[in-house]
């Protein structure tokens, strides 16, 4: 049995990886440590009420979300913003995607039963009962969306109740519907981008604010493409429909990949060259540029690399480039629009 045919088996990849590894977690741990191989905590065997209601709202993608909130606010303010200000915005802006990440385990309570990657999770466990659930998950999107809205106005307020009831009502029941819900979840994972810029002054017609909803749209799909393929079985026995079990050979996955990587190279240097004209610096412009282009580089490769091989080892390196290339790319953006 070959490397592949054991990847491919039907135990969670993570886990067939980490036994070879030697490490023997008993717990599967969360993909992006285990892709980045940065060491994350190992759930405890019985966890605590406040770890399970941390893990109910996907904290891993809300701490990323919460980068793309500071990074946008910084470009729409040109520079840092008040402290106390800040705190505000990551505290609403939190909660609100907490609260959507909660209310989409809410939702698929059930057949997130159906697989190993998310049975662990407190509701299919049964380490949290559906009532608590329900109104921590309301109180999370009621308390952050009335910080957003008492601190920074009406347009972050509805930025994140659009995102959150575009990622709740229409993404998740597309996720066993058709494919297509990856580019609904596209949007509603970059709309959260106009939270920050928009409390930070950003108007809601600037072309940089939509640019920076394009970077964000753009990089999910090589993000999601290698996730996809990874667990590609798993979706499939639970009865998803994403791109890879539509096209199990992995082709429009590999395209998908490579066209979300070009578009994030176009849209991040379309944001170094913006604030350079008309009267910019010539020179901080072109070395932006070049800084943009050789962060996204990694992730491109990747994808070229995954859709011409198309297995577990390459979409592991595509998957941990994503996550590594993302805050490259906002933190160059931001520099730039800061100078
Ligand atoms: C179409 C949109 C997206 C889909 C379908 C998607 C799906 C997923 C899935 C299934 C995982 C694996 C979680 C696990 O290990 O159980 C994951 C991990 C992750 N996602 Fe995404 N994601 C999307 C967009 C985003 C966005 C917008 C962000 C933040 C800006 C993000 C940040 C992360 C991070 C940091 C991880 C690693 C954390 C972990 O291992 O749990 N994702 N994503
Ligand atoms: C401010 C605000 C409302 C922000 C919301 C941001 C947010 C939660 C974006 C979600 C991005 C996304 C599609 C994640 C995958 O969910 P999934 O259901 O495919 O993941 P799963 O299979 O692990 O449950």
């Amino acid at each position: 049995m070959n490397e592949d045919q054991r990847l491919d088996s039907h135990r969670d990849p993570r886990q067939a990886l980490a036994k070879e590894a030697g490490q023997g977690r008993g717990e599967a741990e969360s993909l992006a440590s285990d892709t980045l191989g940065v060491k994350s905590e190992v759930a405890p065997h019985r966890p605590r009420i406040h770890t399970d209601l941390i893990q109910l709202t996907k904290p891993r993608i809300v701490t990323m979300i919460l980068v793309t909130t500071v990074a946008s606010a910084m470009i729409a303010a040109g520079g840092w913003i008040a402290t106390l200000d800040m705190l505000w915005l990551l505290l609403g802006t939190g909660m609100v995607a907490g609260s959507a990440g909660a209310a989409n385990q809410v939702w698929e309570r059930k057949i997130d039963c159906n697989m190993t990657r998310t049975a662990t999770r407190p509701l299919p466990a049964e380490r949290i009962s559906l009532a608590p659930a329900i109104v921590y998950t309301a109180a999370l999107g009621i308390i952050g969306t009335t910080i957003l809205y008492a601190m920074f106005g009406i347009a972050p307020a509805a930025a994140g109740l659009a995102t959150w009831l575009l990622y709740v009502l229409i993404y998740t029941p597309m996720k066993t519907r058709t494919s297509w819900n990856t580019t609904v979840g596209a949007i509603a994972g970059a709309l959260p981008v106009l939270i920050g810029y928009t409390a930070a002054g950003g108007g809601t017609s600037d072309w940089t604010g939509w640019l920076l909803v394009a970077v964000l749209a753009a990089w999910q799909y090589p993000h999601f493409m290698a996730i996809a393929w990874l667990y590609r079985r798993q979706y499939a026995e639970a009865g998803f429909c994403m791109s890879t079990t539509v096209d199990p050979s992995g082709r429009s996955a590999g395209a998908q990949s490579i066209a979300g990587s070009i578009a994030i190279l176009g849209c991040s240097v379309a944001l170094c060259v913006i604030p350079g004209i008309p009267d910019g610096s010539i020179l901080v412009t072109v070395i932006a540029s070049i800084g943009a282009i050789a962060a996204c580089y990694p992730m491109l490769l990747a994808s070229f690399r995954f859709s011409a091989q198309p297995d577990d080892i390459m979409a592991r390196k595509l998957l941990r480039s994503s996550l590594l290339v993302l805050p490259a790319v906002l933190a160059i953006v931001t520099v730039r629009t800061v100078l």
